[in-house]
């Protein structure tokens, strides 16, 4: 069977209540008339209650409307309010796409058990026709009061939609877009050759169950039917798979974008990961997932990934590259939060505190100056001098310390801190030793015998950076022989997936050392910056085509698309691609409007901005060049 294809013959058959808007106006109604009530909760329950078993099909609609009118005990001068409420509350996929009510005005209607004085003033504000609205009207009494509806309406009674639709008889085909049971009957009756159960503001297993096809916002009919919409494909459509307690801010903000969530407290195993990863868009973890290359070469579907920390060793970044996927972290929210963990426990380490604390909790007063000392005049050597290491070497001079660092790269010094030469001048001066490295693999046990070997007596050694930079061994038998004097380290070559899974390690037990879950930079504040900033990277990535702090992407920041069609096509970095695509441009005689391009070692980023018209053929042509590795369409 061929498959329906709307013409200028379709009618488009469009509920009100719940699906051209989030509510149901009734109960809008009746938070407006049963304001100062005490007993307005309890009533605004008892309506709501009866529009869903209406809804489910429970109740006969007749039932319904006169319960709930009875109980509203509204008036007619409380109309206007409510449409001033109703106005603001507009479904997000009919707003955004105005432009298919009003281009389709004539093959519209709007068929409601609702009721015309409150449904004409929103829906015509969209551009459909007054006249297209079939719903009922109230009746009131001399003194204004909305007493019931007229009866005379075939909308009023059960089945009523089913008995309108017979007597307007459409001549071609019938789309029904509705949240309800009666909307699903026109299509039970043979009257319409296709209902959507439309889930954008509420969800009923009942009609869903008997829809020929779910639709979560109204773009999902729109791009299903080949129609013009305001997006190139429905956000509906966009999962994202959010694990390892990201920020709540971080969900609303994905939420708020219309995309499908999928949120997740802990991390998971590679075949978990590979389950959990299908048919999604956008990925978000922290420190603990690990996205091997396996992962990703069984997830067909993703585009991006969102590492909600600043290390992203834990993701196979060449991988990516290579499949086009664009990683972003949050390389500065959380560096405040490590610098003063960091700074809290060196200071309690050298003051040797740890175990004070201990005995105290066992009842043992032990007052005493021994193995105590100031960090005021002490040298600290600060391996790696990135983002955190340079905070922190501002901070340790501000507490009186000398600072020393050692970096692969040479860095500038801040304020008085002596670059070191080589490692191994760092760990012969520095009394206390903090590691800031970023987690590359070749870092793997930078820290190990040997290294504990050339450092102090009675040093203190820290690691907040990561787990597998120590040789656990080696360190705890430097804690052992007394050469380390304090340890702090906050992260593990293995670390627990969720809270729940018991920590081991060799360094459990050992005295003054404070162990700490991996929490640097665990905050509030930095995890609510970390959730702010993140989903901006994703969204620019996903709506624009952004890559602008892309830890594996060509660098592109790119200006707002404004009417034009953007064509994004990642390819392997191949001479003669940028020649290629503007050769199908100049076939086509495409007028370009904007092109930017950027190259790294393995793949290139073409973005072009074209006018909206234009043939299909362009777009297989731009999908088919030899070395393409994605193609993405956005307006
Ligand atoms: N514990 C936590 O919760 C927490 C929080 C945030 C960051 N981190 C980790 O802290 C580390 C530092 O973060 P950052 O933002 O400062 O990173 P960064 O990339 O800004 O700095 C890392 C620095 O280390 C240097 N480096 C790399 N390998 C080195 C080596 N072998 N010897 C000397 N220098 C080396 C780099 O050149 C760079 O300057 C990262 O590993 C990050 O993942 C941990
Ligand atoms: O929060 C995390 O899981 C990781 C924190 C930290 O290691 C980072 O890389 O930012």
């Amino acid at each position: 069977m061929t498959p329906l294809v709307p013409t200028d013959q379709t009618y488009y058959i469009i509920d009100f209540d719940s699906t051209f808007t989030k509510v149901e106006a009734l109960d809008i109604l009746g938070e407006i008339s049963l304001s100062g009530r005490n007993d307005r909760d309890d009533v605004l329950n008892q309506i709501k209650t009866i529009t869903d078993r209406g809804m489910a099909g429970e109740l006969s609609l007749a039932q319904s409307i006169q319960l709930r009118l009875k109980l509203l005990n509204a008036h007619r001068d409380q109309l206007p309010a409510l449409v001033e409420r109703l106005s603001t509350m507009v479904s997000d996929s009919f707003q955004r796409n105005r432009g298919f009510l009003t281009e389709h005005a004539d093959q519209i209607f709007i068929v409601s058990s609702g009721f015309r004085e409150f449904i004409v003033p929103i829906v015509t504000a969209l551009g459909i026709k007054a006249e297209n609205v079939y719903a009922n009207t109230f009746e009131y009494d001399e003194s204004g009061n909305i007493v019931g509806c007229d009866e005379e309406n075939p909308l009023s009674k059960d089945r009523g939609k089913v008995k309108l639709m017979r007597e307007l008889n459409f001549d071609g085909d019938v789309f029904v877009i509705g949240d309800g049971y009666t909307d699903y009957e026109i299509r039970e009756s043979g009257l319409a050759n296709k209902f959507y159960a439309f889930t954008e503001n509420v969800v009923r297993p009942t009609v869903i169950a008997k829809a020929d096809h779910v639709a979560a916002s109204l773009d999902e009919f729109l791009f299903d039917n080949k129609l013009s919409r305001s997006q190139s494909y429905p956000k509906s459509r966009i999962k994202v798979l959010l694990l390892e307690n990201v920020h709540p801010i971080a969900v609303a903000l994905l939420e708020k974008e219309g995309f499908s969530l999928d949120v997740r407290k802990g991390a998971l195993d590679e075949d978990e990961l590979i389950e959990a990863l299908q048919g999604v868009h956008i990925l978000g973890i922290r420190s603990k997932t690990n996205v091997t290359r396996r992962v990703l070469d069984n997830a067909p579907k993703l585009m991006t990934i969102g590492a909600f920390c600043i290390g992203t060793n834990q993701i196979d970044l060449t991988a990516a590259t290579e499949k086009g996927i664009a990683v972003f972290n949050a390389p500065y929210s959380n560096t405040r939060s490590v610098v003063e963990l960091a700074v809290g426990e060196m200071i309690m380490l050298i003051r040797n505190i740890v175990p004070k604390s201990n005995k105290m909790h066992e009842g043992v007063w032990d007052k005493s100056a021994t193995n105590s000392f100031e960090v005021r005049g002490k040298k600290l050597g600060l391996v790696g001098y990135g983002n955190i290491g340079t905070q922190l070497s501002v901070v340790a001079e501000a507490l009186g310390m000398d600072v020393y660092f050692y970096d692969v790269v040479d860095k500038l010094s801040l304020g008085n801190a002596r670059k070191c030469q080589s490692l191994d001048e760092l760990l012969a001066v520095s009394d206390v030793i903090s590691l800031h490295t970023d987690g590359r693999k070749d870092n793997k046990n930078l820290i190990g015998a040997r290294e504990f070997g050339l450092m102090k007596q009675g040093v203190i050694f820290m690691n907040l950076s990561r787990g597998h930079i120590v040789d656990i061994p080696a360190l705890v038998e430097a804690i052992k022989s007394g050469k380390v004097a304090g340890a702090g380290i906050d992260v593990f070559p293995y670390e627990p997936k969720t809270n729940n899974e018991e920590f081991m390690n060799e360094l459990r037990g050992l005295p003054n050392v404070i162990l700490t879950p991996h929490v640097g930079g665990s905050t509030e504040e930095a995890q609510a910056n970390i959730g702010q900033f993140v989903p901006g990277k994703l969204l620019g990535y996903m709506n624009n085509g952004s890559t602008y702090g892309s830890v594996n992407f060509p660098e592109l920041q790119l200006p707002l698309l404004h009417d034009s069609h953007r064509l994004l096509h990642i390819h392997a970095n191949v001479p003669g691609i940028l020649a290629k695509i503007n050769n199908i441009f100049a076939k086509y005689h495409i007028n370009i409007q904007g092109q930017y391009l950027k190259t790294n070692e393995t793949i290139g980023y073409v973005i072009t901005d074209i006018a909206k018209e234009y043939a299909d053929e362009v777009v297989q042509e731009l999908k088919d060049i030899d070395n393409t590795i994605r193609f993405r369409l956005l307006y």
